[in-house]
């Protein structure tokens, strides 16, 4: 379990995050939503020290990891970033070095099996020897999450992992995000801007908004109101055959009336 208690994180004068107060269990997906700005990307990087945390403690399975320093806490906690490095290597380079995190500088057969795997999963042969700098924005989050979850960690943080796919890459990404989290009993902590796929795909959903948690919910309890206010514009939401399907505030205006009647005649002739 990952518990996080009293979480404050200050940047100079000003506040970044406040009272954030959680308990995260093993093999869960936890997704992160809320409005830009909320402080979502500070929270994960707070857990990973990149940003001091100013008060609060934070304990993985009861030991404190409070004053750990980022290199201790990276045999634990694996974190991808919201906008990636260049790096000049190659994509193999990538993958040896994040499994390197989890079992040392020399890798065994059995580490080369896993990655062997992970590159067939991810559909990475074609870039393998290829200069990540070189790969479009997709080719390279894939890699990043990929390398991501081959260091096996204990907590596996992911700064909105599929913003750059295409829908089916998006749910492939998501489909093995779930289920490493579950086989590995992965501690996962996703931001996510895509309230269907967060819904559909989350154990719990945890609400952030103007530097609080606002909600923490499983994803199945989740209803319009929280989302409404969450992101302060009216939300619609229902679920079919298992499926959530959310719509915002759209409005009904001469504009979209004239559009819908338009559409509708050019169908008609
Ligand atoms: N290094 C920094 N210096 C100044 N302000 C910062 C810094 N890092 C973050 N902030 C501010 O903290 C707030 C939270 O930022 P954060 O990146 O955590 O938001 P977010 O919820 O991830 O937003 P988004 O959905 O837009 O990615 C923002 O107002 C941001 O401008």
């Amino acid at each position: 379990m990952l518990e996080i208690k009293d979480l404050n994180v200050k940047l100079k004068k000003e506040t970044l995050l406040e009272d954030i107060n959680l308990k995260l269990l093993s093999g869960e997906l936890n997704i992160i939503i809320g409005p830009n700005g909320a402080g979502k990307s500070t929270f994960l990087k707070s857990l990973i020290k990149i940003v001091d945390i100013y008060k609060g403690e934070i304990f993985l399975d009861n030991r404190n990891l409070t004053k750990s320093s980022i290199n201790e806490l990276s045999k634990d906690i694996a974190y991808m970033a919201q906008f990636n490095q260049n790096s000049n290597l190659n994509t193999i380079d990538v993958l040896e070095i994040s499994r390197r995190k989890h079992s040392g500088f020399t890798l065994k057969n059995k580490d080369h099996d896993l990655i062997e795997e992970i590159i067939k999963e991810f559909e990475l042969q074609k870039f393998l020897h290829r200069n990540i700098d070189t790969l479009s924005g997709g080719e390279r989050q894939k890699i990043f999450l990929a390398a991501a979850i081959i260091q096996e960690p204990k907590v596996l943080l992911l700064d909105e992992p599929i913003s750059h796919l295409d829908p089916k890459n998006q749910i492939e990404m998501l489909e093995i995000i779930k289920r490493k989290t579950k086989e590995n009993n992965f501690i996962t902590i996703t931001v996510l801007h895509d309230l269907q796929n967060a819904l559909h795909y989350a154990n719990k959903i945890i609400m952030l908004k103007n530097k609080r948690i606002i909600d923490f919910q499983d994803s199945l309890n989740v209803d319009e109101k929280m989302v409404s206010k969450l992101f302060e514009i009216p939300c619609k939401l229902f679920w079919q055959e298992g499926h959530p399907f959310s719509f915002f505030g759209h409005s009904h205006d001469e504009l979209h009336k004239n559009r819908h009647s338009h559409k509708k005649e050019n169908n008609d002739t």
